[in-house]
């Protein structure tokens, strides 16, 4: 076991180039509200042979009020953004901080900077898309304006409308691909379907759908229904995907979340060779299968993953820290 653990430990400590991901919240003075994530980040890096970087970047701090009352305050929280290799919107409630999420996702669609959008970070991406690709200036989730003439994206409750508990579409889901040959799906291994784990209450309008969609956001994932949107893309972006669940929940060190996995390969260069196809032609695959089955047998100590601090992300007291 020592042995294990040693090799591990060493392939840890051997990573040096730094794989940068700014992740744009609210609690980012509080890493461990995204510990999933992080961890998610860390087994992408991982299997990349990358050593994760991750810059926190408090979601306010992106917005013109900041600007305007601490300048310096904005000017570093843009300058985190525009230093990171990939950007990552996490999940969350309430709108503090939701212009400055907005902004960000602008920034990486328009920079053709990998991204990735988690729950609210995916409905946030199509707020983004609908207001300043397809001119809606007041597009807005009811979450955060129930007025707003453009819901985008809107309360989507499984069971009663009146009736206030248990309105959270909690757990397992299944996602079916709608497009062949687009990035999760094989990201995914080509699959039909997926199940993922879920949090939340409101979803994109159905109805804005076939608007989006010709306007070029395409919703790649579905479930059975085909009314609730659980996976997008951005076909002509080279790492542009929002994801309705939370793949975080089912990452493991070793075997890192497809989607994870995409954002880190597309942040360091290596995205084309993972979605070559398998087989002899493909030495990054065989790679990452590698450093996996070196390095993460028995991983899990209590529940815990604690080989993996010292190398793969800079770590300061509780927290993951740039
Ligand atoms: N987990 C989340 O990110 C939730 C997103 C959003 N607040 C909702 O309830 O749908």
């Amino acid at each position: 076991m020592v042995d294990e653990w040693t090799s591990m430990a060493k392939i840890c400590d051997g990573l040096r180039d730094p794989v940068r991901i700014a992740m744009v919240g609210k609690y980012t003075g509080l890493s461990d509200s995204y510990l999933s994530v992080l961890k998610a980040l860390l087994h992408a890096s991982f299997a990349c042979h990358r050593k994760l970087v991750v810059d926190w970047v408090p979601s306010v701090d992106l917005e013109d009020n900041t600007k305007k009352a601490s300048p310096d305050v904005y000017e570093a929280a843009w300058n985190l953004l525009k230093g990171a290799n990939g950007v990552l919107v996490p999940g969350g409630f309430g709108d503090r901080g939701i212009q400055g999420k907005i902004l960000a996702a602008k920034y990486a669609r328009e920079n053709d900077v990998p991204f990735l959008g988690i729950c609210l970070g995916m409905q946030i991406a199509v707020i983004e898309f609908a207001r300043n690709v397809m001119n809606l200036q007041d597009a807005n989730s009811t979450e955060f304006d129930c007025d707003t003439k453009n819901p985008l994206v809107i309360l989507m409750p499984e069971g009663s409308k009146t009736h206030m508990g248990g309105t959270m579409r909690l757990g397992l889901r299944r996602t079916y691909f709608h497009v062949k040959g687009c990035k999760s799906a094989k990201l995914y291994g080509n699959v039909k379907y997926v199940d993922e784990r879920h949090r939340h209450r409101y979803e994109v309008n159905p109805d804005f759908v076939p608007k989006l969609e010709r306007s070029g956001l395409a919703f790649v994932g579905k479930d059975e229904s085909g009314r609730r949107m659980e996976i997008l893309e951005l076909p002509s972006h080279p790492y542009y995907v929002g994801v309705q669940f939370h793949p975080e929940f089912k990452s493991r060190p070793t075997k890192p979340s497809a989607v994870f996995l995409g954002l880190i390969a597309a942040s360091c260069g290596q995205l084309d060779a993972l979605l070559k196809p398998q087989g002899r032609e493909n030495p990054f695959a065989a790679k990452v299968a590698t450093s996996i089955s070196l390095a993460v047998t028995k991983v899990y100590q209590n529940g815990h993953m604690t080989c993996m601090t010292n190398a793969s992300y800079y770590a300061n007291d509780n927290g993951v820290h740039a």
